[in-house]
């Protein structure tokens, strides 16, 4: 990838397992820079084990994959660290830190990965929640917003360190389908910045809405739909 500096993810002939057992064998697939990308597949068919494996949650025993200038064979603990701070993660459950507010959430992860100055992180806060339309709630706890923007919040977390992709597995899985379809809209605003993204959904209305190359898990590996013709239809 290091002569391909527009992929953002590589992966080359990677298995990819849970337990001990293949779930996706001949996975093959770049994200490049800026590129929005769905995964998609039944309950089971290994979404989450293939976005795991990528932010390094999984470890990978065969194939070649490399994510934000990071190869993940035999991965170091500090690299995993690094890898970390240059993608974004959101997942369904929000996972904020209940206990604490909005701000101090944001200041956990800032000083976790390395910021220092407190005026830096105060201005890198407001810049993420303005991003997110949260500009108000820094001193809120989680359980004063609402399921839509406590999302918001993990997105506003998943973008301070201006990432280069967010991996979001099914980000609006736990919202109405209203808010959902706002948490959508946001993703799509991040991306037309030149955030990449790549999001695990059920949700086959959001890709009619907001079509996307899409990769599919089906019968224990990945197909691509700039590859193959996929009816939308069938798709889940
Ligand atoms: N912690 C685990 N231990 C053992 N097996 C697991 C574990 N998590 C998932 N699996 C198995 O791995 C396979 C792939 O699961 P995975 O969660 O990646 O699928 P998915 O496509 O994300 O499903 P869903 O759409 O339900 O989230 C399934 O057979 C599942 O039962």
């Amino acid at each position: 990838m290091e002569n391909q500096p527009d992929v953002v993810v590589s992966v080359k002939g990677a298995t990819i397992y849970q337990n001990g057992m293949p779930v996706l064998s001949d996975v093959y697939f770049d994200v490049h820079k800026g590129e929005f990308v769905y995964i998609v597949g039944r309950t089971g068919s290994g979404k989450t084990s293939l976005l795991k494996t990528l932010y390094a949650d999984l470890p990978l025993y065969k194939g070649d994959v490399e994510v934000a200038g990071i190869q993940l064979f035999n991965i170091k603990r500090r690299d995993i660290a690094k890898l970390r701070r240059r993608i974004g993660i959101v997942f369904q459950d929000f996972q904020l830190l209940m206990d604490r507010s909005v701000a101090d959430n944001l200041f956990f992860v800032m000083r976790a990965t390395g910021w220092r100055s407190t005026a830096k992180m105060k201005q890198r806060m407001n810049e993420v929640l303005l991003r997110v339309g949260l500009s108000g709630a820094t001193s809120k706890m989680p359980h004063q917003l609402s399921g839509g923007e406590q999302q918001r919040v993990v997105i506003a977390r998943a973008l301070l360190n201006e990432p280069a992709i967010l991996i979001a597995d099914e980000p609006t899985g736990n919202l109405d389908p209203a808010v959902g379809e706002e948490i959508m809209d946001l993703f799509m605003k991040i991306n037309r910045s030149g955030t990449a993204v790549l999001m695990a959904t059920h949700n086959y209305q959001f890709i009619e809405q907001f079509p996307a190359r899409v990769l599919k898990c089906e019968h224990g590996t990945l197909l691509d739909s700039t590859l193959h013709n996929f009816d939308l239809k069938t798709l889940f």
